[in-house]
């Protein structure tokens, strides 16, 4: 594998500061040894000192908020996008004649096929030939392709937990499991509908309430779709809802498969253990554990527990992330170790916070 030289410093930038994502990769930049932040904006907050807004970041962050005409983005190393669908994508060329890598959180560059995403999110894509070119950013399935890019599409929250707790069983077009029926039962903190208001996210609403929504369709399941297809070598087919509970951070994924008949001898804990024994951000529980949000909440690290009740034909697969860590921009600080040719884990041990 060929890995980029990193620069002694990386000049890093980010779009969409005042967002949940975006202090978030403020709060992980701000400790990561190998890190200038250059620039950071926000349209609405043009001059206000970071740490005005975000108190836990006074004495780590010094600089202001300046809007993306007044930022210097062309001069950083990398610009990470915070920022809703369709921000990126409107920015990447220009960015790119200027050797600035992209880290891109929302999913301009998730989806490979066209017509999927301007089908779910009812825009034309600004770039086609860069999306091309860009890489899916769950390093623990893409490593050699985003080592090697200059654009990645940082995964949905939902999809970095159902495809690493799937992975195992679908690799290289392993007959372990029903391909044609996994469901997936996700459960979301309120922070994964952004910090912008909105009335499903009051206090009122959301607290003492759990709900599904989007069980029709969410455009998650797209990008799951695609990444099962490639990984696994043919369709899978998924039922995935999501739920919203009343916590703020956190995402827990239950997983159910069937076993297919030829594979009931098989060790799946092994299987588990085995896939993720070098990977430093997927713990595979001990047998018979059951992961909590709590567990990894403020951390990049995602447990995974492999479940077989009553030693039947069913695997359950429990999955618990941090959202806003693993989910989001904790893995685009992977991605960005990657990318500069860094150790993975700089700046990302920090301890999950319990209580
Ligand atoms: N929250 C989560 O758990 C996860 C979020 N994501 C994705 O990450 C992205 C950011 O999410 P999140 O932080 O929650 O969102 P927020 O709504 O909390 O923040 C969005 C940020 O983008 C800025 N912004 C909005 N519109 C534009 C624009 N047109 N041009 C430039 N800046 C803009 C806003 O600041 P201002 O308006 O002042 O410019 C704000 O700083 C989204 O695409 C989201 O889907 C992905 C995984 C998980
Ligand atoms: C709880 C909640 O509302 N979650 C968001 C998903 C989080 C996310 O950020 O996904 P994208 O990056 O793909 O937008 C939702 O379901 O729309």
């Amino acid at each position: 594998m060929t890995t980029a030289a990193a620069p002694s410093r990386i000049k890093v930038g980010i779009v969409g500061g005042t967002g949940y994502t975006g202090v978030e990769l403020l709060r992980l930049l701000s400790q990561h040894p190998q890190v200038e932040l250059t620039a950071i904006t926000s349209r609405k907050e043009d001059g206000m000192p970071v740490s005005d807004m975000y108190p836990n970041l006074r004495g780590h962050v010094n600089l202001a908020f300046q809007t993306p005409e007044k930022a210097a983005l062309e001069q950083c190393d990398v610009v990470f996008f915070a920022t809703p669908h369709g921000v990126a994508m409107s920015q990447a060329e220009a960015l790119l004649k200027h050797k600035v890598r992209i880290i891109d959180l929302a999913a301009d560059f998730r989806l490979q096929d066209l017509q999927v995403f301007e089908q779910w999110y009812k825009m034309p894509h600004a770039c086609p030939p860069v999306l091309r070119q860009s890489a899916y950013g769950l390093v623990e399935l893409n490593r050699e392709k985003i080592a090697n890019a200059q654009v990645i599409g940082n995964p949905g929250c939902y999809p970095t937990t159902v495809l690493l707790g799937l992975a195992p069983l679908l690799e290289g077009g392993k007959k372990l499991i029903d391909t044609s029926n996994i469901i997936a039962d996700c459960k979301s903190g309120v922070s994964g509908a952004g910090r912008k208001a909105e009335v499903g996210s009051l206090f009122s609403e959301a607290s003492d309430n759990l709900k599904a929504y989007a069980v029709r369709g969410h455009r998650h399941h797209p990008e799951i779709s695609e990444q099962l297809q490639i990984l696994a070598g043919q369709p899978v087919g998924l039922i995935f809802v999501p739920h919203l509970v009343p916590m703020i951070r956190g995402m827990f994924s239950t997983l159910y498969a069937r076993i297919l008949p030829e594979a009931l001898d098989t060790d799946f804990q092994a299987l588990f253990e085995e896939r993720y024994a070098d990977e430093p951000f997927v713990d595979v529980m001990p047998a018979g554990s059951l992961p909590e949000t709590r567990s990894v909440r403020a951390s990049n690290v995602l447990r995974i527990a492999v479940h077989r009740p009553e030693g039947g034909n069913q695997l359950v697969v429990l999955v618990a992330q941090d959202n806003l860590v693993k989910g989001a921009s904790g893995q685009a600080v992977q991605n960005m170790n990657l990318m500069f040719g860094l150790p993975e884990s700089t700046g990302l041990t920090q301890v999950a916070v319990l209580p």
